[in-house]
């Protein structure tokens, strides 16, 4: 049988179509519940031979639904330097998912001819998923797709999805960006870090405890391997470890985030330096009660704002000149623009939501530090800087504090993982940070005051009635919603609003900013309504404040 008719064999007898539900390859690939993912993920696995072969290279699969509750799941693409997929692999992806049994093999056909494939190379497919229970039924019938097609699947189990990225670029790089194995990137990471605190840690109002929720997630039993392996420099004590709790439920990144409040699971006291991962630890947020038990949150934005100022200075301390930016997107708060542009003088984009746009735009700098402000985030150094630092930090001619900055420098990059959001890397280089500038918590919290703001989702229709403009600053569609807004806006003092469709969920998101909290949360209700009324909400109206 040649392999597009065992493709559709293989479909028919063990991983039918069953419904005709659409699913759409997202922001951040296939997400839904489970229970409609089976078929879509074995035709993932065709789509990743393919991949493989057009790059004629090791290609990843990563099975995770990362915060969203543990009745769903999920499914993304990994390119060959451990990148998303480009545009073009998304559509094919959707075309692959949604067309019938009998279909699949004229749409592989299509994909073939078009990205010109040759059949006959070896493909090479490296699979990895969470901790939720679906993922071990989902992750072979992602397998029975790479089998189907005659490529070879390797299965790495329980990873983080930011690991699993990390070893598909190691090993399409031919290590030169480190071992491709789980092993090899706790020795990696963990090396550079002690190699940084052996040096400078411990000063000042630091402090090397940090209490961690780990959503009860896959990034428990990974961060635990980790904390092993760091602990003379750094003290973690696990909560939401997944022994009792739910995945995400009242816990992780995403919780904290939105509701601005600590996570189930963890007795936080004052001064506590406290931080939570997401379902899949590629994002991270910390927070802490202040000493009137009020909470704080730093959340991506106050992240970035960290590890930009401290390359700025590594740079310059070491003599050499790098142009550094920073990438945003519209969620960012206003407090953190404006202080990393008029304080910092760091230049700053913005761009729309997702990761592979901030990747992507990060790409623009030599030194490219983007995060989203739920906490996903990580920096970039393009090719040129890397050598550039690397160089610099054996030259013997430099004065003993440009060593110094040149030398950290090049140990800072290897703490960073540069292929995507990884919540393990980001604390290790936060708490590298916070170490060398002896800050508390609290020191560095007062970098920069947040505007208060809220963020509230409301049920529509058809959320693709929601256009937007301007990095989805601006909406363009339904007509008028944009006129409403900002005359909304305009009634509040430091008011700024927008409204997008999401990616990941059936909503349209509603966010808002202004001097106090009453009025950021005043003015997200009133667009909340405008939205309601303009775009064809369903079900109740939003509650008021
Ligand atoms: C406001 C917000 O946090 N949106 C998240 C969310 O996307 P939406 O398109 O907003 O659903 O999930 C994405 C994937 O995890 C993440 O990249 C993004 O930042
Ligand atoms: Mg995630």
């Amino acid at each position: 049988m040649d392999l597009l008719s065992r493709a559709v064999a293989v479909a028919v007898e063990k991983h039918p179509r069953l419904q005709d539900k659409i699913c759409t390859y997202g922001t951040a690939g296939f997400r839904t519940k489970a229970e409609d993912l089976d078929h879509v993920m074995y035709r993932v696995g065709l789509l990743a031979v393919l991949a493989a072969r057009s790059r004629q290279a090791t290609i990843g699969v990563m099975i995770t639904a990362s915060h969203n509750p543990e009745e769903d799941n999920g499914v993304k693409l990994i390119d060959q330097f451990g990148d998303m997929m480009p545009q073009a692999w998304e559509v094919y992806a959707t075309q692959l998912a949604n067309t019938t049994d009998k279909g699949i093999p004229a749409v592989l056909q299509s994909i073939v001819d078009v990205e010109k494939i040759d059949m006959s190379v070896k493909a090479v497919v490296f699979i990895a998923r969470d901790t939720r229970p679906s993922s071990v039924s989902l992750s072979q019938a992602v397998q029975d797709g790479i089998q189907a097609l005659g490529g070879d699947s390797k299965d790495f189990g329980l990873l983080t999805t930011p690991q699993l990225h990390y070893i598909v670029c190691c090993e399409n790089t031919k290590g030169d960006y480190g071992v491709p194995s789980e092993e090899g990137y706790y020795d990696k990471m963990s090396k550079a870090f002690l190699s940084l605190q052996n040096e400078g840690a411990n000063q000042g109002n630091y402090t090397p405890q940090v209490y961690l929720d780990a959503a009860n997630g896959v990034g428990a039993p990974k961060v635990t391997e980790l904390a092993g392996r760091i602990s003379k420099h750094l003290q973690l004590q696990i909560v939401n470890d997944g022994s009792q709790g739910k995945l995400n439920y009242r816990c992780g990144a995403d919780y904290v985030k939105i509701q601005q409040c600590a996570p189930e699971g963890l007795k936080v006291e004052p001064g506590m330096r406290c931080a939570s991962f997401d379902g899949d630890a590629d994002r991270i947020v910390y927070f802490f009660l202040d000493d009137q038990r009020r909470f704080h949150l730093m959340d991506g934005d106050k992240i970035a704002t960290l590890v930009a100022g401290y390359l700025q200075e590594l740079v310059r301390g070491s003599g050499l000149s790098l142009n550094l930016g920073l990438v945003q997107t519209a969620y960012a708060n206003g407090s953190s623009t404006k202080f990393i542009t008029q304080t910092m003088k760091v230049p700053v984009a913005c761009v729309p939501t997702g990761v592979k746009h901030l990747h992507h735009k990060a790409q623009d700098f030599e030194v490219g530090v983007y995060f989203e402000a739920n906490g996903h985030g990580t920096v970039i150094f393009s090719k040129g800087a890397q050598d550039k630092i690397r160089q610099q930090s054996k030259d013997q001619s430099l004065s003993p504090e440009q060593k110094k900055c040149a030398v950290r420098l090049a140990s800072v990059m290897d703490v960073i993982n540069q292929t995507v959001g990884d919540a393990m890397s980001d604390m290790l280089l936060v708490e590298v940070i916070l170490s060398h500038r002896g800050w508390s918590v609290a020191d560095w919290d007062a970098m920069y005051t947040d505007l208060p703001n809220r963020q509230i989702k409301i049920k529509v229709q058809d959320r693709t009635v929601v256009q937007t403009t301007d990095a989805e600053r601006k909406v363009t569609s339904p007509a008028g919603l944009q006129e409403e807004i900002d005359r909304l806006v305009s009634g509040f003092t430091n008011g700024r609003s927008f409204v997008r469709p999401s990616g990941t969920e059936d909503v349209v998101r509603v966010y808002a900013e202004a001097d106090t909290q009453g009025n950021a949360d005043q003015l997200a209700h009133r667009v909340g309504l405008a939205v309601y009324e303009k775009a064809g909400g369903v079900g109740d109206k939003p509650a008021a404040p």
